[in-house]
């Protein structure tokens, strides 16, 4: 059977910011394999070995009729929505041109600073973002089920969140990590900055009451596993998340990519697209 998607405008046109990370190419894939979108563009780093080469023959795979620039502007014109996971430098560049595109910009990049996302929020009152430091269904409920569960129990119960990733992983504590700690310190009705305490080392005192702290493991190719632990007298409560397949980030992604076509102006996260 002929693929006629190629030449579907009606389908949205999307475009892979970092078409060449271990993101950048599974999401290549998800889309080319999605009878609900079409790919149209591709963008990696200046100085890229993939800049001009086709984004499927890059990847040692057949030509998808997408070159790889660095000119993300160009790439952008006539797409509907850029997927990206890269760095936070990439990111906080690409979101005004998005915004001015008119394209829905889907961020998955983690380790942005408070900076890095008060300047993706100054575009959004004429963009539409969608950003998920964790695009998965599973880790969206565990967001949900860990600020029910810190509403639930008092503070002589501690929070330890706990994530382990790949040797690769070059932020901490993990964009999830940070999420699941956002949603428990809402539950016990407090700022996160309020509560953080992260990589104890040395003499560090008695844990302090009421805080949620976080240790990050690396090393060899975990996906991403993350347990947030409700330790108490004589009992302890754990939810956890295992990733074993990056294709589930990506499904997440693709899906808020086609959520956020036509909404109004404004900074989604995942919550908002599956509506939990
Ligand atoms: N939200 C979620 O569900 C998930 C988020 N992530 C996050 O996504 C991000 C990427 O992860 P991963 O794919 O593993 O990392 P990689 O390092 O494999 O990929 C990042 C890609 O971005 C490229 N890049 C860097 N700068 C630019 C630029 N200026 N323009 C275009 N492309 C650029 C890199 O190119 P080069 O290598 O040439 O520098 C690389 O190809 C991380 O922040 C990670 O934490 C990951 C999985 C799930
Ligand atoms: O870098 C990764 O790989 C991942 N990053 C995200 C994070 O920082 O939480 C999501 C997932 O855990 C994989």
């Amino acid at each position: 059977m002929t693929d006629t998607r190629a030449d579907d405008s009606t389908t949205p046109g999307i475009v892979i910011m970092g078409a060449s990370g271990r993101m950048g190419r599974m999401l290549t894939a998800a889309v080319v394999a999605s009878p609900a979108m079409r790919l149209v563009g591709a963008v990696e780093r200046p100085g890229s070995d993939w800049i001009g080469q086709d984004a499927g023959e890059a990847a040692g795979g057949a030509a998808l009729g997408v070159v790889v620039t660095e000119d993300a502007d160009a790439a952008l014109a006539g797409a509907q929505a850029v997927i990206d996971f890269t760095t936070p430098a990439a990111t906080v560049a690409l979101a005004p041109i998005a915004a001015q595109a008119g394209v829905v910009h889907v961020i998955g990049t983690t380790g942005l600073t408070p900076d890095d996302i008060a300047a993706i929020d100054a575009v959004t009152d004429r963009g539409v973002v969608v950003r998920a430091g964790n695009m998965s269904l599973g880790v969206n409920l565990l967001m949900q089920l860990t600020r029910k569960v810190a509403q639930a129990l008092d503070e002589s119960f501690d929070i330890e969140i706990v994530e382990t990733h790949h040797r690769h992983k070059v932020d901490a504590p993990s964009g999830t990590a940070l999420m699941l700690g956002e949603a428990a310190a809402e539950g016990r009705g407090h700022p996160l900055d309020d509560l953080y305490v992260a990589a104890r080392d040395g003499i560090t005192g008695a844990r302090e009451t009421g805080s949620i702290g976080f240790s990050a493991i690396r090393g060899g190719d975990v996906i991403g596993d993350h347990e947030v632990i409700f330790a108490g007298e004589g009992e302890r409560i754990i939810l956890s998340h295992k990733a074993s397949d990056r294709t589930l980030f990506a499904r997440g992604a693709l899906k808020a990519a086609l959520w956020g076509v036509g909404k109004a102006p404004g900074h989604y996260d995942m919550l908002d697209v599956l509506g939990l």
